[in-house]
Protein backbone atom coordinates (compact mmCIF):
# COMPACT_ATOMS: atom_id res chain seq x y z
CA UNK A 1 0.00 0.00 0.00
CA UNK A 2 1.01 3.48 -1.11
CA UNK A 3 2.66 5.71 2.02
CA UNK A 4 0.67 9.34 1.94
CA UNK A 5 2.12 10.46 5.57
CA UNK A 6 6.22 10.15 6.52
CA UNK A 7 6.86 11.88 9.50
CA UNK A 8 10.19 10.60 10.32
CA UNK A 9 12.19 11.95 13.91
CA UNK A 10 10.76 15.56 14.06
CA UNK A 11 11.33 17.65 16.95
CA UNK A 12 9.50 20.68 17.86
CA UNK A 13 8.70 23.06 20.27
CA UNK A 14 7.42 26.72 20.18
CA UNK A 15 9.96 27.69 22.85
CA UNK A 16 13.73 26.44 23.01
CA UNK A 17 13.45 24.87 26.51
CA UNK A 18 10.03 23.07 25.92
CA UNK A 19 10.15 20.54 23.02
CA UNK A 20 6.65 19.09 22.17
CA UNK A 21 7.82 16.89 19.86
CA UNK A 22 11.15 15.00 20.40
CA UNK A 23 12.46 12.16 17.67
CA UNK A 24 8.49 11.70 16.71
CA UNK A 25 7.30 9.53 13.87
CA UNK A 26 4.23 8.49 12.45
CA UNK A 27 3.69 7.18 8.68
CA UNK A 28 0.21 6.32 7.03
CA UNK A 29 -1.00 4.24 4.20
CA UNK A 30 -3.87 4.45 1.88
CA UNK A 31 -6.60 2.74 3.39
CA UNK A 32 -5.72 3.35 6.99
CA UNK A 33 -7.13 5.45 9.84
CA UNK A 34 -4.66 6.46 12.68
CA UNK A 35 -6.25 8.33 15.46
CA UNK A 36 -4.50 10.98 17.63
CA UNK A 37 -4.98 11.21 21.27
CA UNK A 38 -4.00 12.87 24.71
CA UNK A 39 -4.76 15.40 27.05
CA UNK A 40 -5.29 19.26 26.20
CA UNK A 41 -1.99 20.99 25.35
CA UNK A 42 -0.11 17.93 24.58
CA UNK A 43 0.47 19.15 21.14
CA UNK A 44 -2.37 17.61 18.95
CA UNK A 45 -3.34 20.76 16.48
CA UNK A 46 0.44 21.91 16.66
CA UNK A 47 0.98 18.27 14.60
CA UNK A 48 -1.29 19.08 12.21
CA UNK A 49 0.09 22.70 11.51
CA UNK A 50 3.96 21.26 11.30
CA UNK A 51 1.44 18.49 8.38
CA UNK A 52 0.11 21.28 6.73
CA UNK A 53 3.25 23.21 6.79
CA UNK A 54 2.60 26.27 8.70
CA UNK A 55 5.51 24.94 11.05
CA UNK A 56 8.44 24.26 10.16
CA UNK A 57 9.92 21.22 12.63
CA UNK A 58 13.86 21.56 14.13
CA UNK A 59 14.74 18.66 12.81
CA UNK A 60 13.57 15.67 10.82
CA UNK A 61 11.12 15.71 7.91
CA UNK A 62 7.86 15.22 7.04
CA UNK A 63 6.69 14.16 3.24
CA UNK A 64 3.00 14.54 2.92
CA UNK A 65 0.88 13.58 -0.08
CA UNK A 66 -2.40 15.89 -1.30
CA UNK A 67 -4.30 16.20 1.91
CA UNK A 68 -7.85 18.29 2.59
CA UNK A 69 -8.51 18.98 6.26
CA UNK A 70 -11.87 19.43 8.39
CA UNK A 71 -11.50 21.37 11.54
CA UNK A 72 -13.49 21.36 14.87
CA UNK A 73 -15.36 25.03 14.00
CA UNK A 74 -17.05 24.95 10.35
CA UNK A 75 -17.89 28.25 10.82
CA UNK A 76 -14.23 29.27 10.34
CA UNK A 77 -13.58 27.24 7.86
CA UNK A 78 -16.45 28.52 4.97
CA UNK A 79 -16.02 32.75 4.17
CA UNK A 80 -19.33 33.97 5.37
CA UNK A 81 -20.06 36.29 2.54
CA UNK A 82 -20.26 33.25 -0.35
CA UNK A 83 -22.90 30.66 -0.65
CA UNK A 84 -21.86 27.11 0.61
CA UNK A 85 -21.98 25.90 -3.15
CA UNK A 86 -19.69 28.93 -4.34
CA UNK A 87 -16.71 27.62 -1.98
CA UNK A 88 -16.82 24.14 -2.80
CA UNK A 89 -16.84 24.78 -6.52
CA UNK A 90 -13.77 26.74 -6.06
CA UNK A 91 -11.61 24.03 -4.84
CA UNK A 92 -13.46 21.32 -6.66
CA UNK A 93 -15.41 19.78 -9.56
CA UNK A 94 -17.85 18.68 -7.84
CA UNK A 95 -17.96 15.40 -9.92
CA UNK A 96 -20.36 12.93 -8.22
CA UNK A 97 -21.29 15.68 -5.20
CA UNK A 98 -25.34 14.46 -5.74
CA UNK A 99 -24.57 11.17 -4.13
CA UNK A 100 -22.48 12.37 -1.49
CA UNK A 101 -24.68 14.06 -0.69
CA UNK A 102 -27.38 11.96 -0.20
CA UNK A 103 -25.63 9.82 1.74
CA UNK A 104 -24.42 12.57 4.20
CA UNK A 105 -28.27 13.52 4.65
CA UNK A 106 -27.79 17.24 3.33
CA UNK A 107 -30.24 18.76 0.91
CA UNK A 108 -29.37 20.92 -2.21
CA UNK A 109 -30.66 24.03 -0.42
CA UNK A 110 -28.10 23.87 1.97
CA UNK A 111 -25.39 24.18 -0.48
CA UNK A 112 -27.05 27.56 -2.17
CA UNK A 113 -27.16 28.78 1.68
CA UNK A 114 -25.01 31.05 3.41
CA UNK A 115 -22.86 29.45 5.81
CA UNK A 116 -24.26 31.32 8.64
CA UNK A 117 -27.53 30.10 7.73
CA UNK A 118 -27.12 26.72 8.59
CA UNK A 119 -26.66 24.87 11.52
CA UNK A 120 -22.65 24.14 13.02
CA UNK A 121 -23.53 20.15 12.49
CA UNK A 122 -25.26 21.22 8.85
CA UNK A 123 -22.45 22.84 8.20
CA UNK A 124 -19.84 20.55 9.34
CA UNK A 125 -21.40 18.14 7.08
CA UNK A 126 -21.04 20.53 4.05
CA UNK A 127 -17.30 20.82 4.97
CA UNK A 128 -16.55 17.05 5.32
CA UNK A 129 -18.43 17.20 1.61
CA UNK A 130 -16.00 19.66 0.25
CA UNK A 131 -12.75 17.47 1.88
CA UNK A 132 -13.93 14.39 0.41
CA UNK A 133 -14.75 15.51 -3.04
CA UNK A 134 -11.54 17.28 -3.24
CA UNK A 135 -10.32 13.48 -3.65
CA UNK A 136 -7.49 14.01 -1.24
CA UNK A 137 -4.92 11.08 -0.89
CA UNK A 138 -4.84 12.47 3.18
CA UNK A 139 -7.43 13.64 5.20
CA UNK A 140 -6.80 15.60 8.44
CA UNK A 141 -9.57 15.90 10.70
CA UNK A 142 -9.26 17.92 13.69
CA UNK A 143 -12.32 16.88 16.09
CA UNK A 144 -14.51 17.21 12.63
CA UNK A 145 -17.48 15.70 14.44
CA UNK A 146 -17.90 17.38 18.12
CA UNK A 147 -20.45 19.78 16.43
CA UNK A 148 -22.52 16.78 15.65
CA UNK A 149 -24.64 14.58 18.38
CA UNK A 150 -23.65 10.98 18.85
CA UNK A 151 -25.44 9.37 16.12
CA UNK A 152 -24.37 11.84 13.54
CA UNK A 153 -21.00 11.78 14.41
CA UNK A 154 -21.03 7.30 13.89
CA UNK A 155 -22.85 8.29 10.87
CA UNK A 156 -20.13 10.50 9.30
CA UNK A 157 -17.49 8.70 10.50
CA UNK A 158 -18.85 5.17 8.98
CA UNK A 159 -19.76 6.91 6.09
CA UNK A 160 -15.72 8.46 5.76
CA UNK A 161 -14.57 4.33 7.02
CA UNK A 162 -16.42 3.25 3.99
CA UNK A 163 -15.05 5.75 1.16
CA UNK A 164 -11.67 5.48 2.07
CA UNK A 165 -10.82 4.17 -1.43
CA UNK A 166 -6.72 5.10 -1.74
CA UNK A 167 -7.30 7.87 1.24
CA UNK A 168 -5.24 7.63 4.62
CA UNK A 169 -7.01 9.57 7.26
CA UNK A 170 -5.60 10.91 10.54
CA UNK A 171 -7.99 11.90 13.26
CA UNK A 172 -7.97 14.16 16.24
CA UNK A 173 -10.23 13.32 18.74
CA UNK A 174 -10.93 13.33 22.49
CA UNK A 175 -13.52 10.50 22.31
CA UNK A 176 -11.96 7.26 23.05
CA UNK A 177 -14.48 5.08 22.05
CA UNK A 178 -14.72 6.67 18.59
CA UNK A 179 -11.17 6.14 18.48
CA UNK A 180 -11.52 3.12 19.14
CA UNK A 181 -14.55 2.20 17.03
CA UNK A 182 -12.53 3.52 13.53
CA UNK A 183 -8.73 3.34 14.18
CA UNK A 184 -6.55 0.90 12.77
CA UNK A 185 -3.95 2.39 15.26
CA UNK A 186 -4.59 4.49 18.10
CA UNK A 187 -1.44 6.88 18.76
CA UNK A 188 -1.42 8.67 22.30
CA UNK A 189 0.47 12.07 22.76
CA UNK A 190 1.44 12.17 26.09
N1 LIG B 1 1.33 29.76 18.49
C1 LIG B 1 1.75 29.28 19.65
N2 LIG B 1 2.78 29.86 20.31
C2 LIG B 1 3.22 29.37 21.48
N3 LIG B 1 2.73 28.27 22.09
C3 LIG B 1 1.71 27.64 21.46
C4 LIG B 1 1.17 28.11 20.22
N4 LIG B 1 0.18 27.26 19.85
C5 LIG B 1 0.08 26.33 20.81
N5 LIG B 1 0.99 26.55 21.78
C6 LIG B 1 1.21 25.73 22.98
O1 LIG B 1 1.65 24.45 22.55
C7 LIG B 1 1.04 23.42 23.32
C8 LIG B 1 0.29 22.47 22.40
O2 LIG B 1 -0.84 23.12 21.83
P1 LIG B 1 -1.85 22.36 20.87
O3 LIG B 1 -2.92 23.33 20.49
O4 LIG B 1 -1.09 21.70 19.78
O5 LIG B 1 -2.44 21.24 21.86
P2 LIG B 1 -3.65 20.23 21.66
O6 LIG B 1 -3.16 18.89 22.11
O7 LIG B 1 -4.18 20.33 20.27
O8 LIG B 1 -4.72 20.81 22.69
P3 LIG B 1 -6.33 20.72 22.70
O9 LIG B 1 -6.67 19.28 22.91
O10 LIG B 1 -6.72 21.57 23.88
O11 LIG B 1 -6.83 21.28 21.39
C9 LIG B 1 0.14 24.12 24.34
O12 LIG B 1 0.86 24.20 25.55
C10 LIG B 1 -0.09 25.48 23.74
O13 LIG B 1 -0.27 26.44 24.75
Amino acid sequence: MNTVLDIENISFGYTKDILLFDNFSLSLKAGEIKAIVGPSGVGKSTLFELILGHRKPLSGFIRSSSFSQVFQDPYSSFHPTYTVREQIKEVTSMEGYELLLEKMGLEEAFLDSLPHKLSGGQLQRCSILRALLMKPKLLLLDEPTSALDNLNQLDIMKLIVDNLEGMGVLLITHDGDLAAWCADEIVTLS
